[in-house]
């Protein structure tokens, strides 16, 4: 099995992601909120790239949630920002959400051009990887980024997914992790016992910290605490049946 890591969005050329198991990460914050709403028993979310697709889903269907950010904050007129916190009440649960933030949901929709798409933060890496493993094909991690830049958070994700693909594959195919994904893999080794702090060191973790988001970085940098995974079917994401984790 092939591991290949994309470092942001705008590098994903739809050609690589054909016939592949494509893992998309956003760890601060859209992929853990996303993880988050729909451990909580949300239905679906329907992530869309623009604010306008977003609106124009919820006019046709009004009863469901509009949830996002922009710059970090709740866009005006929509029920929810993109804080994992907001996404753990009982207003979500049965409801189908729509989604747009600034990087997360744009990945998501170039992944979903091709392949098969899960999805993964630091709060679900194991049991993503025993879903992506168990698919059997060649996998493409892509790292959200942050406005097309490479973003610490999501890397450090990306290499806990390969300590934890390397791990099963006893059971299978040898794994061959491309340059960016060894070298996330050793950052990861070199972090994981202090993740919080690493991440508020990340850019992202001391923008989020400086605008009052400081519990969302904290929360985001927990190690396999929903072990979950979402996938792609149907332009939404639900959430694929437990496996059993090793
Ligand atoms: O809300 C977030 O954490 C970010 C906002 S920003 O792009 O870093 O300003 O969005 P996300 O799509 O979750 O990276
Ligand atoms: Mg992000």
């Amino acid at each position: 099995m092939d591991i290949t890591v994309i470092p942001s969005v705008n590098e994903a050329r739809s050609d690589d992601l054909v016939n592949k198991t494509v893992i998309v990460i956003d760890v601060l914050r859209a992929t853990s909120t996303m993880l988050t709403a729909l451990a909580h028993g949300c239905d679906a979310i329907y992530p869309v790239e623009t604010v306008l697709q977003a609106k124009q889903l919820l006019l046709e269907q009004q009863d469901w949630l509009a949830g996002g950010e922009r710059y970090c904050k709740k866009i005006p007129g929509f029920d929810l920002g993109n804080s994992p916190f907001e996404y753990m009440d009982d207003k979500v649960a049965s409801k189908t959400i729509i989604l747009t933030t600034a990087n997360g949901t744009r990945a998501i929709q170039k992944a979903n051009r091709s392949g098969t798409v899960l999805i993964a933060s630091l709060l679900n890496g194991r049991a993503c990887a025993i879903e992506a493993a168990a698919l059997n094909k060649d996998i493409v991690i892509l790292c959200s980024g942050t406005q097309d830049v490479f973003a610490f958070e999501d890397g450090i994700c990306a290499g806990q997914l390969i300590e934890e693909l390397q791990g099963l594959s006893g059971q299978g195919k040898p794994v061959n992790v491309d340059d960016l994904g060894l070298s996330q893999l050793h950052a990861f080794r070199q972090v994981q016992s202090a993740m919080t702090e690493a991440l508020l060191k990340s850019s992202n973790g001391k923008r989020l910290d400086k605008l009052g988001f400081r519990e969302d970085v904290i929360y985001c940098s927990r190690m396999n605490l929903i072990p979950v995974v979402p996938v792609m079917q149907g332009g939404r994401l639900t959430l694929l049946p437990v496996k059993q984790l090793h």
